[in-house]
């Protein structure tokens, strides 16, 4: 049985060294599962509210909990999910926090996969699910929020859209992350890590956009498939009501100049993907852009749909971009996150499941990837939180979990 009988919250490290929330949901029959909420930097304005990890967990101790232990069965996600919303009984996760909400709600996903004793991509997505797996967008050059000192673009990510299985993906990813190191040095141009493990060199956007198309090159060469390469620009981190426009280090571009100047490096460099190309709140942007590139890349809303459902649609009706980031903490439950999901296949949007820049070792999004059939999954190139997901994909391919 997949009763809830007992759920522990406590306080844990994310990869920033920051206190996250860690919950373990038990059930009547001896079911466990354990989830990790991850923490964003350059988050959208209208994300759901993430609390300092120590009231989250008073909260939900205080609220959720007794409408779970003993009430809900953790293999019925949407009941789990509903009783999270009804303890916070807010529209944005303030009461309780969509950090113990996601942590609960990926809990009791992996606990009622453990009584089915079946994989949490199975149990997700049920036997019928696709056979399809994500390409690994990996993170190799970033700055923005992400990064002092580096590029202006907050992520240049690897996209192995040739690669003939994850496993050679993931390490196309991973070897283009070395090449990059090589090409930097090569150039005297030291540099440390951002938030995700990218590259953060002191270089112009411009240089970036060389190196990767370079080191793309060379590891396709090498590997003998395709390697394109793609974009989260963060585009509401750069833009600035007061300056009206769009604030790089070399000047301010307006929205036209903007839509231009993506449109230009889309054509230059084949770009496959491009997040948040423009402001969180310019549908009517994001609709001009799609219109002109969104038949030879995607474009992705993040901070512009915060893996809402109302937003998505607002999306959809305006035609403002061809695919959604999908963050579960960004919206607080995995359930919001499938909703989100499923509308957008319905829809013709594509989904990019997706780590944050602050991660823990949990695995939740590869599995959801997987069960959902989502073409790309964004979880870094390399580091410890990263590699758990990379990892649990290829494990997931080759059938080992
Ligand atoms: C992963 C991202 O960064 P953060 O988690 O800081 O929002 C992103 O913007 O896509
Ligand atoms: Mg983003």
């Amino acid at each position: 049985m997949t009763l809830i009988t007992d759920i522990r919250l406590r306080r844990v490290l994310d990869s920033r060294g920051n206190a996250t929330v860690e919950a373990d949901v038990l059930t009547e029959s001896g079911g466990f599962g354990r989830g990790k909420a991850p923490s964003g930097a350059s988050t959208g304005e209208y994300e759901a509210i993430e609390l300092p990890a120590n009231e989250a967990i008073a909260n939900a101790r205080e609220e959720a909990l007794p409408r779970l232990i003993g009430e809900v069965h953790a293999g019925n996600q949407r009941d789990v999910d509903a009783a999270l919303h009804a303890a916070d009984g807010t529209d944005d996760f303030s009461g309780i926090g969509a950090n113990s909400a996601v942590a609960i709600s990926m809990a009791a996903a992996k606990a009622g996969a453990d009584v089915l004793g079946a994989p949490l991509y199975q149990h997700l997505g049920g036997t019928f699910r696709g056979n399809e797996y994500p390409t690994p967008l990996g993170n190799i050059i970033g700055g923005g929020e992400h990064a002092a000192d580096a590029t202006n673009i907050q992520e240049f990510l690897a996209a192995p859209v040739g690669a003939p299985s994850v496993e050679e993906a993931v390490f196309a990813n991973a070897a283009v992350h070395q090449e990059v190191h090589d090409i930097l040095a090569d150039r005297d141009l030291p540099a440390g890590k951002g938030d995700e493990g990218a590259w953060a060199p002191s270089v112009s956007d411009d240089e970036a956009f060389e190196i990767m198309d370079e080191a793309v090159e060379a590891v396709a060469d090498d590997f003998g498939f395709a390697i394109s390469f793609g974009l989260d620009v963060a585009g509401a981190e750069l833009y600035d009501d007061e300056a009206d426009g769009y604030v790089y280090d070399d000047g301010v571009k307006s929205t036209e100049e903007q839509i231009e100047y993506i449109a230009g490096k889309v054509e230059e460099y084949d770009l496959v993907y491009v997040e948040d190309p423009l402001d969180e709140n310019d549908y009517e942007a994001f609709a001009d852009l799609t219109a002109q590139v969104g038949d030879q890349t995607l474009v992705c809303g993040d901070d512009l749909f915060v893996t809402n459902v109302e937003r998505l649609q607002a999306g959809i009706n305006a035609d403002a971009g061809n695919s959604i980031l999908i963050k579960p903490n960004q919206i607080g439950t995995l359930t919001d996150a499938v909703d989100a999901i499923e509308l957008a296949t319905a829809s013709g949007y594509e989904s990019v499941v997706s780590h944050r820049s602050g991660e823990t070792e949990d695995t939740t999004i590869a599995h959801l990837a997987v069960a959902t059939d989502a073409p790309f999954i964004k979880t870094g190139a390399v580091g410890g939180e990263r590699t758990a997901k990379l990892n649990e994909l290829i494990r997931i391919e080759d059938n080992a979990v």
